[in-house]
């Protein structure tokens, strides 16, 4: 089987008991699957969740804390023996792991993104493991990533992964919850995540989970949109995530072929980059744009809102709304005071002018 780069995201349910314990069983069958993984000659990525409901016993709490500090201090404690747990078992497979603790910011900082990229290939290539979580310890609630799911699929993403695999306590994606439905259906195969899927999916999960399985479909839809197939299922045993590649998994897989992966600086401009500005652009310039795979050029654009300095991302709008966000390379004065010129008609030069206001590299499209 061709190697491929594969993102594995363990949630809390399935790495601890809720007493707020590793439990040492469900992590022991997840090293030998992720071993045999890397030995079948895959790249591996761990996400691994299981911080806070790993630690809050140890802070002295009866079960997972409701409170943001209570929360964070949880964490602290859960990611060190997380950690500490993972090295000592992948020793024995003569596995190195590396941690990783991620925030929002260090996705949305274009240079901490390029930087993060730069660190795990180099990881990767050298062979190393990476075990990524967010930095729940420091992360600012309004800013986080939403919960490990969605991470995973990030992660996805940006590594350019050709599959993220979502092991939960739960054997794929049902009509409706199972838990409260036992008569719904499993779905074995989803071409894409529908509105009706995300409405049978409830926010309820295990106690020490986070998002229940909206969450996952959410991470599914984005993953999905950045060309990652998604797997979200469950197993057992050394094999099972060799089985979950080979396509045997027990579990809802969810691809889509005709989506191509998006590079990465796209996804820097579709997901994580912060919007400064507007630009409101007229018929032909959305034709162009949208379906020519044309640049965006002065003479399109007749409106422009908000401060924005060259190298800024803002969004687009055509007649009927977003179109896609872009990198400028004009300021908003410039640009303000290229379309007054033009409206003034003294500017015969202006549509000769090629510099393009969002070159086609430096747009991506909703
Ligand atoms: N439509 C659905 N299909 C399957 N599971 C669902 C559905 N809606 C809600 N769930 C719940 O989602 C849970 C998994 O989410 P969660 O406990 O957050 O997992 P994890 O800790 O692995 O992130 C399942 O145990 C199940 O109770
Ligand atoms: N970062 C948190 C996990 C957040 C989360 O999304 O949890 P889960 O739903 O179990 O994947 C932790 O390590 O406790």
């Amino acid at each position: 089987m061709k190697k491929q780069r594969i993102v594995v995201k363990i949630g809390s349910s399935s790495l601890t008991n809720d007493r707020g314990e590793i439990d040492q069983q469900k992590f022991d069958d997840h090293i030998g699957a992720l071993a045999a993984l890397r030995n079948a000659g895959h790249e591996v990525i761990l996400v691994s969740s299981g911080a806070v409901a790993a630690g809050f016993a140890g802070l002295g709490y009866p079960s997972r804390p409701l409170t943001l500090k209570g929360k964070q201090a949880a964490a602290a404690v859960g990611q060190s023996l997380l950690i500490q747990s993972y090295i000592e078992k992948f020793s024995a497979y003569k596995i190195v792991p590396a941690q990783i603790l991620l925030t929002r910011s260090d996705f949305s900082n274009r240079e901490r993104y390029r930087n993060a990229f730069a660190t795990m290939t180099e990881l990767l290539e050298r062979g190393v493991l990476p075990i990524i979580n967010e930095n729940d310890t420091v992360s600012v609630e309004e800013l986080t990533f939403g919960d490990n799911d969605m991470l995973s699929a990030l992660v996805g993403g940006f590594l350019h992964a050709d599959q993220l695999i979502i092991l939960t306590d739960i054997n794929g994606l049902y009509e409706s919850n199972p838990r409260t439905n036992p008569t719904a259906k499993r779905f074995d195969y989803l071409e894409e995540i529908t509105e009706e899927l995300m409405a049978g999916a409830d926010e309820n999960g295990s106690k020490v989970g986070t998002g229940g399985m909206k969450s996952k479909l959410l991470a599914a839809k984005t993953a999905s949109s950045l060309g990652v197939s998604v797997f979200i299922g469950t197993g057992k045993g050394d094999d099972k995530l060799i089985d979950i590649v080979k396509g045997m998994g027990d579990g809802t897989y969810i691809s889509n072929p005709s989506i191509a992966k998006l590079n990465t600086n796209r996804q820097w401009i579709f997901l994580h980059s912060e919007i400064t500005g507007k630009l409101y652009v007229d018929e032909g310039a959305e034709q162009a744009i949208l379906y020519n795979g044309k640049s965006l050029l002065p003479a399109g654009v007749f409106k422009v809102k908000g401060e924005f300095q060259k190298g800024d991302v803002v969004e687009v709008f055509g007649l009927n709304g977003l179109l896609g966000k872009g990198e400028v390379s004009y300021s908003s004065e410039e640009l303000k005071q290229t379309i007054e010129k033009r409206n003034r008609e003294l500017m015969a030069d202006l549509q000769s002018s090629t510099v393009e206001v969002i070159h086609r590299d430096r747009w991506a499209k909703i």
